[in-house]
């Protein structure tokens, strides 16, 4: 049987400061690091131990990844980093405060932004500070202005497709640790969830999510939190 273990990030410092973080690099808290040590723990205790690894190239899911694996004895596994589990680029709202884009713009069209399906945010202004289409790791990837979590699926499942499913079926214990709406999308995908009921999926930080697949990957059992097994 293979499994799959999806992980968010621990809490980064943009998670506490409330700002829209998408696309920006922003590192750890240190409440990050104990969540990403505590899944290590998790997986150790609960020998479910990967095999094969999966990031983003954001140095919070690279960062929980490794803390994570250090402390489940498996941090030699081979890891692969790609921008396509980066997470959903927020556009404009990049750096903003959210609570303050509720005073400013209302609940809802802040809520419509954050979860809707395919209404993206408004696109990042040219010259923003947040641009990051001239950092090296972007070098020769058209760096989105904005993604909708619909956008964000286009580039994630056909990674998932062509790179993730392929060690799965070699009966891999595979980790994918990304972001919110980069698993969101995922989840979606693979728990067969409609473009409306997604609106209402929220995914914590620092969490194992797993899915058991049996013979040719169907899936033998609905996801679960390891915390609750
Ligand atoms: O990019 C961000 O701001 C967060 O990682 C996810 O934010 P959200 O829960 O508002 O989509």
């Amino acid at each position: 049987m293979s499994k799959l273990i999806l992980l968010r990030h621990g809490q980064s410092e943009w998670n506490l400061a409330n700002r829209f973080t998408g696309w920006w690099d922003v590192d750890l808290t240190e409440k990050g690091v104990a969540e990403a040590r505590a899944a290590g723990d998790l997986l150790r205790e609960h020998d479910l131990l990967p095999s094969v690894a999966f990031t983003s190239v954001q140095i919070r899911a690279i960062k929980t990844l490794h803390l994570t694996l250090e402390q489940c004895g498996r941090l030699w596994i081979p890891e692969t980093k790609d921008w396509r589990l980066n997470e959903r680029h927020y556009g404009g709202l990049t750096g903003l405060n959210k609570d303050e884009m509720r005073e400013k713009h209302g609940e809802e069209q802040v809520h419509i932004w954050r979860r809707s399906f395919d209404v993206p945010p408004p696109d990042m202004e040219q010259g923003s500070e947040f641009d990051l289409s001239d950092d090296p790791r972007y070098a020769g990837i058209a760096v989105p202005r904005t993604e909708s979590l619909k956008l964000t699926i286009e580039r994630v499942l056909p990674y998932w497709q062509s790179t993730i499913l392929p060690q799965l079926s070699s009966g891999e214990t595979v980790i994918v640790a990304a972001h919110g709406n980069s698993l969101r999308a995922l989840v979606k995908h693979l728990s067969g969830i409609s473009d409306d009921e997604i609106t209402g999926l929220e995914i914590p930080t620092g969490q194992p999510i797993v899915y058991e697949f049996g013979e040719n990957l169907r899936p033998a059992r609905e996801r679960y939190y390891l915390k609750d097994a």
